[in-house]
C-alpha cells in the first residue's frame, strides 16, 4: 500500500525530517531550502510506502556518506548528495572520474574497502551483476571495511541472486544491507527525481530515507532483499519492449510514406503516451542516439528480465523477441549508444 505524499523537494520535508536529513548531512543547517538541488517542476508527488511514512523519524549518529561507481547515474547521484552538503566519499575503477566530484567537496580512497571503512553507509552504482560482485565481494571489496553499524545500499539493477549473495555477505559482517536499485535515467539522476525501489533491512531503509529523498523523487519499500531487484526487471523488461515495438511503429510509419515525427505527436496524445517516445522520438528519427541509457545495459535487463521469468515458468514472448533485438544491435558495435539505437537492429542494413 502506498501513501503519496505532496512535496516538492527536501526543502518541504518536515522538521523532522530535516532534522535527520541535517544529521547525515553535518553542514546542512536545519533549514534545508537552498542546500538541495532544486527540482524542475514546482510542485511533485512523492510516493512512500506505508511503512517509510514516518522513515525519517529515527535519530542517526551524523553520517559519512560513500559512493562506489561514478558512471552515468553514479555521478549525478554523488553529485547531489555533495551539493546537498552531505560528507561523500568517492571511489571509482577508472579515477579519473572523481576529479569533478572532489572538486566538489567530495573525499576519495583508492578502494571500495576503505571508502567502506571509513563511511557510515556506502552507496554502489555499478554497471551489471559482475561488477556489483566483483566491487562489494572482490579484493579490496567494500565487504572487508563493513561491520556492524554500517550500511551498503546497493543501487545498481542486478539479478535477484546476484543481490541475495551480496547482501548476505555483508550482513555476516554485522552491517545492514539495502537493494534500491532505480527507475529514471541520467537526466532524472541529475534533478534528484529518481524512484528508489529498495528492499532488505528496514532500519536501513530508515536511516537512509533522507538521502534517498535527496537523489529522487519517491521511493518504495518492497519487502526481503531480490524484491527490488525483481521489479526493477520487471519495469525494464516493459520498457525494452516498448522501445522495440515504438521502433518498428517509426520505421514502419516512414515506409508507408507517413511522417514519423507526426506519428510522435499522436502517440504523445492518446492512451499510450509515454514520456520516453516524445523524448527520443525526435533523435531517433534523425537516426542520433544520445546516450542516457546505454543499450548494452538494457540488453543485460531484458536477459535478467527472462531468467527472472524462467525461474517462474511465466511465459514472456515479447520480451524474448525484443532482447534478440537488442542482441542484434550490440552485435553491430551500439553497446555504447542510447538503448533507443535498437531501431538499427530493424533497418534492411543491418538485417542478417
Ligand atoms: N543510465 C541509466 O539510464 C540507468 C542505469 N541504471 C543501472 O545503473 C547501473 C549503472 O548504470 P550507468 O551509470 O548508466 O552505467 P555506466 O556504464 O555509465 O557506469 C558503470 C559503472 O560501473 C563501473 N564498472 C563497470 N565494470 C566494473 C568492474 N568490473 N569493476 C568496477 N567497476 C566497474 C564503471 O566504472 P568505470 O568508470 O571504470 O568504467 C562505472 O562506474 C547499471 O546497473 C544500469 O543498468 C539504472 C537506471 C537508469
Ligand atoms: O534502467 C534504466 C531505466 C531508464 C529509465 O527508467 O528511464
Amino acid at each position: 500500500m502506498s501513501l503519496l505524499v505532496n512535496t516538492t523537494n527536501c526543502s518541504r520535508l518536515s522538521s523532522t525530517a530535516m532534522a535527520v536529513c541535517s544529521s547525515f548531512c553535518p553542514h546542512i543547517p536545519t533549514r534545508l531550502t537552498k542546500s538541495f538541488p532544486a527540482k524542475p517542476h514546482s510542485l511533485s508527488f512523492k510516493a512512500f510506502s506505508s511503512q517509510a511514512s514516518n522513515a525519517s523519524s529515527k535519530d542517526e549518529l551524523p553520517a559519512r556518506v560513500g559512493f562506489l561507481g561514478l558512471g552515468i547515474m553514479g555521478s549525478p547521484m554523488a553529485q547531489n548528495l555533495i551539493k546537498s552538503g552531505c560528507d561523500v566519499t568517492v571511489w571509482n575503477r577508472t579515477k579519473s572520474k572523481c576529479d569533478p566530484l572532489i572538486s566538489l567537496g567530495a573525499k576519495y580512497k583508492p578502494s571500495p574497502e576503505e571508502v567502506a571503512a571509513s563511511c557510515d553507509v556506502t552507496f554502489a552504482m555499478l554497471a551489471d551483476p559482475e561488477s556489483a560482485v566483483a566491487v562489494a565481494l572482490g579484493k579490496h571489496g567494500a565487504v572487508n571495511g563493513m561491520s556492524s553499524g554500517k550500511g551498503y545500499v546497493d543501487v545498481s539493477t542486478v539479478d535477484v541472486a546476484t543481490s541475495k549473495l551480496i547482501g548476505g555477505k555483508i550482513k555476516a559482517t554485522g552491517a545492514s544491507f539495502l537493494e534500491a536499485p532505480v527507475s529514471g535515467s541520467k537526466k532524472p539522476a541529475e534533478d534528484g527525481q529518481l524512484i528508489f525501489l529498495t528492499a532488505g533491512d528496514k532500519s536501513l531503509y530508515e536511516t537512509v530515507a533522507s538521502l534517498l529523498d535527496i537523489m529522487g523523487k519517491s521511493r518504495f519499500y518492497l519487502g526481503e532483499v531480490g524484491n527490488g531487484a525483481a521489479m526493477k526487471l520487471v519495469v525494464n523488461m516493459i520498457m525494452g519492449s516498448m522501445m522495440a515495438s515504438f521502433s518498428e511503429g517509426l520505421l514502419l510509419t516512414e515506409k508507408i510514406g507517413l511522417d514519423p515525427k507526426v506519428l510522435v505527436e499522436v502517440v504523445s496524445q492518446g492512451a499510450i503516451s509515454a514520456p520516453m517516445y516524445s523524448m527520443k522520438g525526435p533523435s531517433m528519427i534523425q537516426s542520433v542516439y544520445p546516450t542516457a541509457f546505454p543499450l548494452k545495459h538494457q540488453q543485460k535487463d531484458m536477459r535478467l528480465a527472462l531468467g527472472l521469468a524462467e525461474s517462474v515458468s511465466q511465459s514472456t514472448p515479447i520480451a524474448a523477441a525484443a532482447n534478440e533485438l537488442y542482441k542484434v544491435a550490440k552485435s553491430h558495435g551500439l553497446s555504447d549508444e542510447d538503448f533507443s539505437a535498437v531501431i538499427e537492429a530493424l533497418k534492411p542494413k543491418l538485417k542478417h
